[in-house]
């Protein structure tokens, strides 16, 4: 569903080192490497959200796409519930985790850090897109988030899904991909 050739992606200036990778439906690819060499560059350059100094991105025609980025959504006095967050996205609330189910009509910013993160992931996650790029999703998550997350991550694959991790967690990354692509700062230079 997608194929990335020698892709060079930033900003008002190139910020990652070339990157290749293929992607089949129902496969995860974890994308790893040091703090600012460009990971979430590369997911925006997926999106289209990053600019395209060389090479290529080939998706497959009419795919949708979800991204979750590292931003926290601005959710603050607005009055909307998870219910109503995951209405917005598409996504059925069914297999969340009992913690949050039993706080689904609460107002997200009543929820904690945690369980704000997992919902906006969920939202994500289950939207109804082919291909899925997830940022750091385990962060603020407990050992218990991280658990399902993964097998939701392996759910989702199976149901048809091609989905791209970028994470510094290893055990995570082990646990949840397929494959992993480690950018280098300087490679192909
Ligand atoms: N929206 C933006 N506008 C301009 N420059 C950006 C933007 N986002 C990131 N950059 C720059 O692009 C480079 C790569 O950043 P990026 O966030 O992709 O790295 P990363 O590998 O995801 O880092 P981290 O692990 O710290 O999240 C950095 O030099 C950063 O300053």
């Amino acid at each position: 569903m997608l194929q990335v050739e020698a892709l060079v992606a930033g900003w008002q200036q190139p910020a990652t080192p070339p990157v290749n990778l293929s992607l089949a439906a129902g496969e995860i690819i974890g994308l790893t490497g040091p703090n600012g060499v460009g990971k979430s560059t590369v997911l925006a350059a997926l999106a289209g959200r990053a600019q395209v100094f060389a090479g290529r991105i080939v998706r497959q025609p009419g795919l949708r796409l979800a991204l979750q980025t590292q931003d926290v959504p601005p959710v603050d006095g607005l009055p909307l519930s998870g219910r109503e967050l995951l209405l917005l996205t598409g996504a059925s609330p069914q297999g969340l985790p009992p913690w949050l189910i039993d706080r689904l009509d609460q107002r997200l910013d009543r929820l904690s850090g945690g369980q704000r993160h997992y919902l906006a992931l969920w939202a994500i996650l289950h939207a109804p897109a082919d291909l899925v790029l997830l940022d750091e999703p385990t962060n603020n998550l407990d050992a218990a988030g991280v658990q399902h997350l993964t097998a939701h991550l392996h759910d989702r694959a199976r149901a048809g899904a091609g989905i791209v991790v970028v994470s510094h967690d290893a055990a995570f990354v082990e646990a949840a991909c397929d494959r992993v692509l480690r950018l280098e700062a300087g490679d192909g230079e």
